[in-house]
């Protein structure tokens, strides 16, 4: 039966565009959850493992679900380009297929971005946003502390299987940005007999950098708690304690993401430790993070991840470049280089 379909617009065109738009901030949590979703059920991994298209009857009996169900996240992440139709080979069957987006959902994948997902959708990640607007009115509680009664390292440090989830999806990011920063700019390790990756998590970063420049004695320095559940790696010692107190001594400190999780004045103290622990003459801290207001590209991811600051640590945020010049001009620093990645990151090199 044909459906006479007509378009009888009561609102303005203006407004009805906006609708559509909210509709966005309003759901905006969809594509997130159904992804989760089918990370859980290995979906990724599952077509990676079979050589051709798979149907949905194929698909939904390897997962043991639901044809009806399955139908309809596929088709709800199709929309979002994070699986594809394609035909069987040389059949007329229609069959679901990975594209670049869920090659990067697999869950062991060299490049696989799964476990920050699972991270950022985890409770504990996503009770903090329901705080942000007390504390954007008295700048008072963090938002992690006022969902959680502590920061995001108290919790990490009293609840094992929430570290082990925080330092996967740390690890998985990181593996990117360590060969972002390999490919580009290799020169940046040349030379450097001894560095601590101070913050530097379970290790991953400092296993692939020394896999990639095995003349570097790795020291992967972090809290007492982290180091504890760290692999061990060959070229790569772990020593716990805190940035605060001090950092080990090294030809250069390596930090990825950590500084913006502290305010100027914490920055400031840790880079002051920086400079008692590399030699003076020719030593220096290597800073891979993400440097804002610069060209579009990455704008909108450094943007949200200013959010995640906000949520997540402890008045830590995103800095544009004369931001972060501040810094390493107050901790006593006298000049700096600064390389885009492809990646969101940057990398700067600064010297005493
Ligand atoms: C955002 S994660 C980054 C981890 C790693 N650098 C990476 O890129 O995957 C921040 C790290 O800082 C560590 N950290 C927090 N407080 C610290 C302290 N006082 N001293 C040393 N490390 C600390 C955390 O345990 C965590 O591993």
């Amino acid at each position: 039966m044909a459906a006479e379909i007509q378009e009888k617009r009561v609102i303005p065109k203006e407004v009805a565009n906006a609708q559509q738009e909210i509709w966005k901030f309003i759901l905006g949590f969809t594509p997130t959850a159904v992804v989760k979703c089918a990370i859980e059920l290995r979906i990724p991994d599952i077509l990676e493992n079979h050589e051709t298209p798979m149907t949905l009857a194929d698909l939904a009996s390897e997962i043991g679900c639901n044809q009806s169900s399955l139908y309809r996240i596929m088709r709800f992440l199709i929309h979002y380009k994070i699986f594809q139709e394609k035909l069987v080979s040389e059949t007329s069957v229609v069959g679901y297929a990975l594209t670049p987006l869920s090659r990067l959902l697999t869950r062991h994948g060299e490049n696989s971005m799964a476990d920050l997902v699972l991270l950022e959708s985890t409770p504990v990640m996503l009770a903090p946003w329901q705080k942000l607007s007390a504390w954007v009115l008295d700048n008072k509680q963090l938002p992690f502390d006022a969902a959680h009664g502590t920061d995001l390292w108290g919790f990490t440090a009293g609840n094992p299987e929430h570290s082990k989830i925080f330092d996967a999806g740390m690890a998985c990011d990181a593996r990117v940005g360590v060969a972002a920063v390999i490919e580009v700019c290799p020169e940046v390790f040349e030379g450097l007999k001894t560095m601590v990756d101070v913050g530097g998590g379970d290790g991953t970063a400092l296993r692939l950098i020394v896999e990639a420049c095995p003349w570097i004695h790795g020291i992967n320095f972090d809290l007492p708690h982290v180091v504890a559940a760290a692999p061990a790696t060959r070229g790569v010692e772990h020593v716990g304690g805190s940035m605060f107190d001090y950092v080990p001594k090294a030809d250069a400190t390596y930090f990825m993401k950590v500084l913006h999780d502290w305010t100027d004045e914490d920055c400031i103290e840790i880079l002051k430790k920086c400079r008692e622990a590399i030699p003076q003459d020719t030593g220096k801290v290597i800073i891979v993070d993400n440097v804002i207001g610069q060209k579009e590209d990455h704008e909108y991811v450094g943007l949200m991840i200013d959010m995640v600051m906000i949520a997540h640590t402890t008045n830590g945020k995103e800095r544009t470049l004369k931001e972060w010049s501040y810094l390493f001009h107050e901790a006593g620093f006298t000049r700096y280089t600064i390389k885009r990645l492809q990646t969101y990151h940057s990398v700067m090199e600064v010297y005493p």
